[in-house]
């Protein structure tokens, strides 16, 4: 595998199936670069969410190669996963809130499994929700939030332990265009902060809204580049901007 180095993902000629049926992912190389913003793109069926579960590790590939942070992890020891695992973030397609724990206590939730004391993350969660503008909902369970609400909350959940990369499922597919577009804002913000945000989406419309996101697309379970993104690296430093005004609080992600 080429630049091991500066890479944050690795694959190498990855094929998945789900027991005997055929491959629903074949010949799958790419290379993640730190602090890039990705698009998996592909119709419904392509293979998408398999292949962002062998990226956040939920999934192992029939063969192939997958390298993270620079271990091969599917030769790792399996209780060295779970420390590869804190280093991703997660957004669900179906969000996966804790139902009977407050918006809090969801958000909570990666700071607690981490070990910090109930008195060093009431800071940062309180930031956090107030920064995806849920402050106000701090109380309130799953079941009674919008389904916006729910999609913030599912984020702030995947990013209050400052993961290195950010893994969405389909993440605007249960909002309308302009909270689409709001929810984009809070992942460039994200991925302005460093984090290398990967997006799986079907939807061709979302792709133009983020100017220097990469594409990859699944077709049938084979990936192919048509922004190059597979063969050469990014740009590794993207442009400083300002937090866009109306969409996130003006300011950085509250620091743990
Ligand atoms: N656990 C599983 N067992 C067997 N087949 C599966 C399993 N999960 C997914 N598949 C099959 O793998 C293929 C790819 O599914 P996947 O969910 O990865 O696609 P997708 O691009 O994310 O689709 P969508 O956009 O509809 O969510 C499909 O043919 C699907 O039926």
């Amino acid at each position: 595998m080429s630049d091991p180095e500066s890479s944050i993902v690795q694959f190498a000629n990855v094929g998945l199936r789900y027991g005997t049926d055929r491959e629903v992912l074949s010949d799958i190389s790419f290379t993640l670069y730190p602090g890039s913003f990705y698009f998996l793109t592909g119709a419904s069926g392509a293979g998408k969410t398999s292949m962002l579960k062998l990226l956040y590790l939920a999934q192992r590939p029939s063969r192939g190669i997958i390298s993270m942070f620079g271990e091969d992890v599917i030769t790792l020891p399996r209780n060295c996963l779970p420390g590869v695992r804190r280093r991703i973030g997660v957004v669900f397609q179906d969000f996966r809130l804790v139902p009977h724990l407050s918006t809090f206590d969801n958000v909570a939730l990666p700071l607690r499994i981490s070990g910090m004391s109930e008195e060093r993350l009431q800071k940062p969660v309180a930031d956090m929700l107030e920064w995806v503008g849920l402050d106000h909902r701090s109380e309130a369970r799953p079941e009674t939030l919008s389904g916006g609400e729910q999609q913030r909350a599912a984020i702030a959940r995947a990013v209050i332990a400052r993961p290195e990369i950010l893994v969405a499922d389909e993440p605007t597919g249960n909002v309308d265009p302009e909270m689409a577009v709001k929810l984009l804002r809070l992942f460039e913000a994200l991925n302005r902060l460093g984090t290398t945000v990967v997006v799986a989406t079907h939807d061709v419309h979302l792709l133009r809204k983020v100017p220097d996101s990469l594409i990859m697309r699944l077709d049938k379970g084979k990936l192919s580049d048509p922004t190059g993104a597979l063969r050469y690296p990014p740009k590794r430093d993207l442009p400083k901007r300002d937090l866009p005004s109306r969409d996130v609080p003006q300011r950085e992600l509250p620091r743990k």
